[in-house]
């Protein structure tokens, strides 16, 4: 069993990456819709930031205003951080508890798409490979523009409140080039698929050395027990 982490910049393709994923049948992890859980309305999360930063990121009727809460903290470091501090931890157990349910299911590995995944020092030790959405950062900002309708000034500046895609590729085990079309997306999908799945053959021939390990360990107890009695 292991862990794929797969993560990219905003707007570079993650969610498109992993639809296709899904079709294919791989069970994957989407820490945006956990992020949007945690903060339901009732949550401990959702009273944190009431606390923090007061009432007027609520909506009318209770739930959180995200392009009040976006407008702030994209434009203020310390508030960005003092977000992920309240919202981070259930995240992060959230998405343990979904990832032991798969497991549970019977499935050998599980993809984890963690927007921030390469931000953050610790997470990537625990991924038995890493996967990069890439996108060129031109293509990235048209595509962010257009998908949340923002002014080029908005979307520069959620792309700065995260490191350089350009950054990201010497981290990565496999980059999937999303700066071209879907159909060029789709070809490189398949081929990870292929990846993920072929160093799953690597399994049988781990469990087959630990046994034979243990076997031998246990041949050499008991001679060594007789040689002694
Ligand atoms: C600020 C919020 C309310 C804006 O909500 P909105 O619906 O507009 O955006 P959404 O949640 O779909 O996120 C879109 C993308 O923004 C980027 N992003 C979101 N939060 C952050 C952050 N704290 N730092 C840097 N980039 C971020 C990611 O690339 C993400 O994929 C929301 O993003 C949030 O609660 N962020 C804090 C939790 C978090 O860190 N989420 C990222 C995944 S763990
Ligand atoms: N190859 C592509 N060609 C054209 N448009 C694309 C392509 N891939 C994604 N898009 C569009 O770009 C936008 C961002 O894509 P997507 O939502 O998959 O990115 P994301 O990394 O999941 O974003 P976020 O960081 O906000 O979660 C969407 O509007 C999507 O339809």
């Amino acid at each position: 069993m292991f862990l794929v982490g797969l993560s990219g910049g905003i707007a570079s393709g993650k969610s498109t990456v992993v639809s296709i994923l899904r079709e294919l049948g791989c069970a994957v992890i989407d820490a945006d819709v956990i992020a949007r859980q945690v903060v339901q309305l009732g949550t401990p999360a959702h009273s944190q930031i009431v606390f923090h930063f007061g009432e007027e990121v609520l909506l009318k009727n209770g739930e959180l205003d995200r392009d009040k809460m976006a407008a702030i903290i994209f434009s203020n470091p310390e508030k960005r951080a003092l977000l992920n501090s309240i919202t981070h931890p259930p995240i992060r157990r959230a998405m343990l508890r979904q990832t032991l349910c798969y497991f549970f299911l019977g499935y050998k590995y599980v993809i984890l798409d963690i927007p921030l995944l390469f931000e953050s020092k610790t997470m990537t030790r625990y991924m038995k490979h890493t996967v990069l959405v890439y996108c060129d950062p031109q293509t990235q900002v048209e595509r962010l523009m257009r998908r949340s309708s923002l002014s080029r000034e908005g979307a520069l500046k959620r792309l700065a409140a995260q490191l350089p895609i350009d950054s990201k590729l010497p981290l990565a085990d496999h980059v999937i080039d999303n700066s071209g079309d879907r159909e060029s997306t789709r070809r490189q999908v398949l081929q990870l698929h292929h990846r993920l799945k072929s160093s799953l053959g690597y399994l049988p021939t781990r469990i087959a050395a630990v046994t034979v390990a243990t076997g031998l360990v246990v041949l050499m107890w008991s001679l060594l027990r007789r040689m002694w009695q």
